[in-house]
């Protein structure tokens, strides 16, 4: 069985890739990643300028998945571009992504406006659900402002342009959150980021140093939320506009049920972290094997076809 996708009319040879964040800081991880058996890489979100992020300990693998709160470290747009510009004279063949965000409105057209005056021939991922900058709302849970700054956005970036979200968890909002996107030519949307705000204690004591304690959870904890957030978006969204899954994948049988529920990409991010790049090799196979044992050859054969009990 093949698990090859493509996302905007761009072939990648697997479906499964890193969640944005995860393995991608520095070239040299961005690198393994695209050396793995991943079909693709996304970049941790760029910023206009470097951004040292948040007091650490920042990050911590839990026994049930991840608690964050990294506060938006990155190298700077340049740092990420200028490698993407570079790799793709170099493997024209392969297309990866280029995830973003400013830091204000004005600083996220400031940042588009560069790539879409670059030669970037590849995918932008406009992340709209960073969780741990403090002071910033989560720009998709204000739907006046995300409907606002797609308006400006498409008014001059004509590049393929998706978005991360963040969970939503309420029916009205998927209907909300849906129409909106459903008015601009968004090629795909990204469901989710980590699950904002999260506390881990041990013992008496919170895992992370910033916001006291509190961070986006992924991992275990966030798969239901996850699926059902793909689901409900491939449910609502004009067909044009593509479904990335990430959340709570582990194993080929997370991947596939994310591709059951609408997914054509699956995005990797706490396990990646805890096993590194092997774990694609094996959720591949994990996958491969399902696809195999239901008879199913490509993901055609069964994306979006999950059953309910009528
Ligand atoms: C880009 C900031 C994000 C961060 C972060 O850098 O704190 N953590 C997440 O779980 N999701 C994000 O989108």
């Amino acid at each position: 069985p093949s698990t090859q996708t493509q996302i905007a009319g761009f072939q990648f040879n697997n479906c499964l890739m890193n969640a944005a964040g995860v393995a991608c800081m520095t070239i040299a991880e961005l690198e393994e990643v695209k050396n793995s058996a991943a079909g693709s890489f996304v970049t941790k979100t760029a910023t206009l300028e470097p951004r040292a992020g948040n007091p650490e300990p920042r990050y911590r693998d839990v026994p049930l998945g991840s608690i964050n709160s990294m506060g938006l470290p990155n190298q700077g747009l340049a740092y990420y571009l200028n490698y993407l510009l570079d790799l793709q004279n170099r493997e024209p063949e392969r297309t990866f992504f280029l995830s973003l965000v400013g830091m204000s409105p004005d600083e996220t057209h400031t940042i588009l406006r560069q790539v879409q005056e670059s030669g970037f021939t590849g995918l932008t991922e406009l992340n709209l659900s960073c969780p741990n900058v403090p002071g910033k709302p989560q720009i998709a849970y204000d739907f006046e402002t995300t409907e606002k700054l797609l308006g400006e956005v498409f008014a001059y970036f004509s590049k393929p342009l998706g978005v991360k979200l963040p969970p939503y968890f309420d029916i009205v909002h998927f209907d909300q959150a849906a129409a909106i996107f459903n008015k601009f030519p968004i090629k795909f949307v990204n469901c989710v980021n980590s699950i904002g705000n999260g506390l881990y204690v041990e013992d008496e004591t919170v895992a992370i140093r910033p916001k006291n304690g509190f961070g986006g959870i992924g991992g275990e904890y966030i798969k239901p939320t996850a699926l059902a957030n793909v689901h409900a978006f491939y449910q609502r969204l004009n067909p044009a506009i593509q479904i990335i899954g990430t959340g709570g994948v582990l194993t080929g049988r997370d991947a596939f049920e994310h591709i059951l529920c609408g997914a054509s990409m699956v995005q990797v991010g706490t396990t990646l972290h805890k096993e590194g790049v092997s774990a694609f090799a094996r959720i591949t196979e994990e996958l491969q094997a399902i696809m195999a044992e239901k008879g199913y050859e490509t993901l055609e054969d069964f994306r979006g076809k999950l059953k309910y009990l009528g």
